[in-house]
């Protein structure tokens, strides 16, 4: 499996406020991009605290981009999937209407009458770990349902979390032209954090985008 990650972030790091509320921080020339990587994907993974901070659909927006991938024989939205250990999606979260089939990724310690739930709403439950999801497993599961592409969005913690099993192909950030601040508000990559071992990136290119700069980098 190929995985992406795109984020955008404020000049100072941060992905949203100290309150976990969502800011517009990239300008329509990004939102732009992130929809034709969503379509290019075959599958969008965020963790369940951007679903309960942003409730995201997680679809392509382009209509011809939705077309292309019928065309292809592919379902016109990407599959979505949640990282949620304990199931706290709530049940009338957009991830789980009809417009995209939805994973929920959960673990051993998720409540049986809550992943009965969640079913019921029309998420498939892939559940890998004890406490947490383990990463490499369920997305070893997902990639034999077909799942080659998968594009993250965030949040901080479940980006950590890939970049420390080693599970990041390519990091897309767009820098925009806001100051958050906040020693509270998310930023890229949260969870414990590194002391050592660092993952190494290899930059591949710039790009001024609206008023900020796209970074791209590999992650060999
Ligand atoms: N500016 C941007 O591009 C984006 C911003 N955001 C922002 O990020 C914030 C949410 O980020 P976070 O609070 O960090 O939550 P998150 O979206 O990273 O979800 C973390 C949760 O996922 C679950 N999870 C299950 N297995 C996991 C694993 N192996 N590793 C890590 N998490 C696992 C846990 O319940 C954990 O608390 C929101 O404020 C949202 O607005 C989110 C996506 C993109
Ligand atoms: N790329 C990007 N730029 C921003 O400025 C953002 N605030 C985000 N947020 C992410 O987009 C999701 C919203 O998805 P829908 O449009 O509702 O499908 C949100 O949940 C964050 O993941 N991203």
């Amino acid at each position: 499996m190929y995985v992406v990650v795109n984020a955008a972030m404020s000049a100072d790091g941060k992905l949203s406020t100290r309150e976990r509320e969502q800011v517009e921080i990239s300008g329509p020339a990004d939102f732009d991009r992130v929809d034709a990587l969503r379509a290019e994907s075959d599958a969008v993974m965020v963790g369940v605290g951007t679903v309960l901070a942003d409730d995201p659909s997680l679809t392509v927006d382009g209509d011809a981009r939705r077309e292309r991938r019928r065309d292809a024989g592919k379902p016109e939205n990407p599959a979505r999937i949640v990282a949620d250990s304990r199931v706290r999606t709530p049940t009338d979260a957009r991830v789980l209407d009809d417009r995209a089939e939805t994973y929920l990724l959960t673990s051993e310690a998720a409540p049986q009458d809550f992943v009965a739930e969640i079913s019921e709403a029309g998420a498939e439950v892939v559940s890998a770990g004890e406490q947490q999801v383990d990463l490499p497993e369920a997305l070893a599961q997902l990639e034999d349902r077909g799942i080659e592409r998968l594009m993250v969005e965030g949040g901080g913690e479940l980006i950590f979390s890939l970049f420390a099993a080693d599970m990041v192909d390519e990091l897309s950030t767009f820098v925009g032209p806001a100051v958050i601040g906040g020693w509270k508000a998310p930023t890229l990559a949260d969870g414990d954090g590194f002391v050592d071992d660092f993952p190494e990136l290899s930059l591949r290119d710039v790009e001024r985008v609206d008023d900020g700069v796209l970074i791209r980098w590999d992650v060999p």
